[in-house]
């Protein structure tokens, strides 16, 4: 009989079921209570009843988790010095979306040798999202394969859909039954109707093909995910930071019925994916917020302990320790300074938490 099926399946693993996870790397009682109100803070944020600039900020991805909790505590002092003017919440990227083809990120494969060990990339993801929890940092994540979240939302604060994929059915249809907050990017064309329809789709219940917590291939109704908003990270013709773009945007979102809720990404294209051009970006962002724009309500920022990034793949002990392999970040010292700063000029403007 003629081969119908496999024609280019190399391998197929069977990977533990999520629960079997879940109960071998743990959620405490404190750390489950510590998502619930972090995930209410950003709630809060979003509805307007809690007037703090939320800040995503951390590594493009993490790569290498003793360098991510290295940056994870000096996040956590900072993020407990600036408290009453910004929230932050700490990006603990895990699954990278590719142009074209590269490194996946630590969940695909964790050994950054292409061995694609994805039950251990789970594994790490866990163990290295409850460090950074213990630390009482909020996390941020995004989640790109639609079978990860039964592996790892419970210690989600907050996630994004990305450019390339905010226009999925798919992405929409998972997001519908995330417990968290979650933002949706506008496309990588820098097209904001397809983030609008995104959280059209995302607030609404949705039926769709998804794999339980015993791992079993179902047929997965949601009630719809009400906490969603847009984000705006530039695209192919330049940046969206500018307050006529988030004037624009708004403007888009309330003839859509949606709340004007705007957070916008410091790099990506709006920066030219240059890290010395991030700080000017997220200055601007925070001058907006600062002159009252309440519909700013929150930034991102792609910072690691060291500046830019660096090429990979090459073997990991040339790699130099703290330094992206992903997109260019700013270093750690920028990174105190201007959200130091930050928090000094929304003090000046009146923004209390
Ligand atoms: O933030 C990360 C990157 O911009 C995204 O994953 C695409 O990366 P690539 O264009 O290097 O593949
Ligand atoms: C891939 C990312 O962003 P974007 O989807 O905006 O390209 C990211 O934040 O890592």
């Amino acid at each position: 009989m003629a081969q119908v099926t496999d024609l280019h399946i190399s391998s197929n693993i069977p990977l533990p079921a999520p629960a079997l996870l879940l109960s071998e790397v743990e959620r405490s009682r404190k750390q489950a209570e510590f998502m619930a109100e972090s995930r209410q803070h950003i709630r809060n944020i979003l509805n307007g009843e809690d007037h703090r600039l939320l800040l995503i900020c951390g590594p493009c991805s993490i790569h290498d988790t003793e360098a991510g909790i290295e940056y994870a505590k000096k996040l956590a002092q900072l993020a407990e010095e600036v408290k009453h003017q910004i929230y932050i919440v700490m990006r603990v990227y895990f699954e990278k979306p590719r142009t074209t083809t590269g490194w996946k990120g630590l969940i695909m494969d964790p050994k950054l040798d292409g061995s694609d060990n994805i039950p251990e990339g789970l594994r790490q993801a866990r163990l290295f999202l409850r460090e950074v929890i213990d630390l009482g940092l909020p996390t941020a994540t995004e989640l790109l394969d639609p079978i990860t979240p039964q592996y790892i939302a419970d210690l989600i604060s907050w996630s994004a859909i990305g450019a390339r994929t905010t226009e999925s059915q798919t992405h929409r249809q998972m997001a519908s039954g995330l417990s968290m907050p979650l933002g949706f990017k506008n496309t990588t064309t820098g097209d904001l109707v397809a983030a609008v329809n995104a959280i059209k789709a995302a607030t609404q219940p949705q039926t769709f093909l998804g794999v339980s917590e015993q791992g079993v291939a179902s047929a997965v109704t949601t009630s719809g995910n009400p906490d969603c908003h847009i984000i705006l990270r530039g695209g192919d013709n330049g940046p969206n930071y500018g307050a006529d773009d988030v004037a624009v945007t708004t403007a888009l979102l309330e003839k859509h019925g949606l709340q004007p809720s705007v957070m916008i990404d410091a790099s990506h294209a709006n920066c030219g994916k240059q890290q010395e051009k991030m700080p000017a970006v997220f200055r601007e962002i925070v001058r907006q917020r600062a002159a009252g724009n309440q519909q700013v309500i929150g930034a991102m920022l792609e910072s690691n302990l060291v500046a830019g990034n660096q090429k990979f793949p090459r073997p990991i002990e040339e790699l130099t320790y703290g330094q992206s392999i992903t997109d260019q970040c700013i270093d750690w010292e920028t990174t105190e300074i201007l959200v130091r700063n930050s928090a000094e000029q929304l003090k000046a403007a009146g923004v209390a938490g």
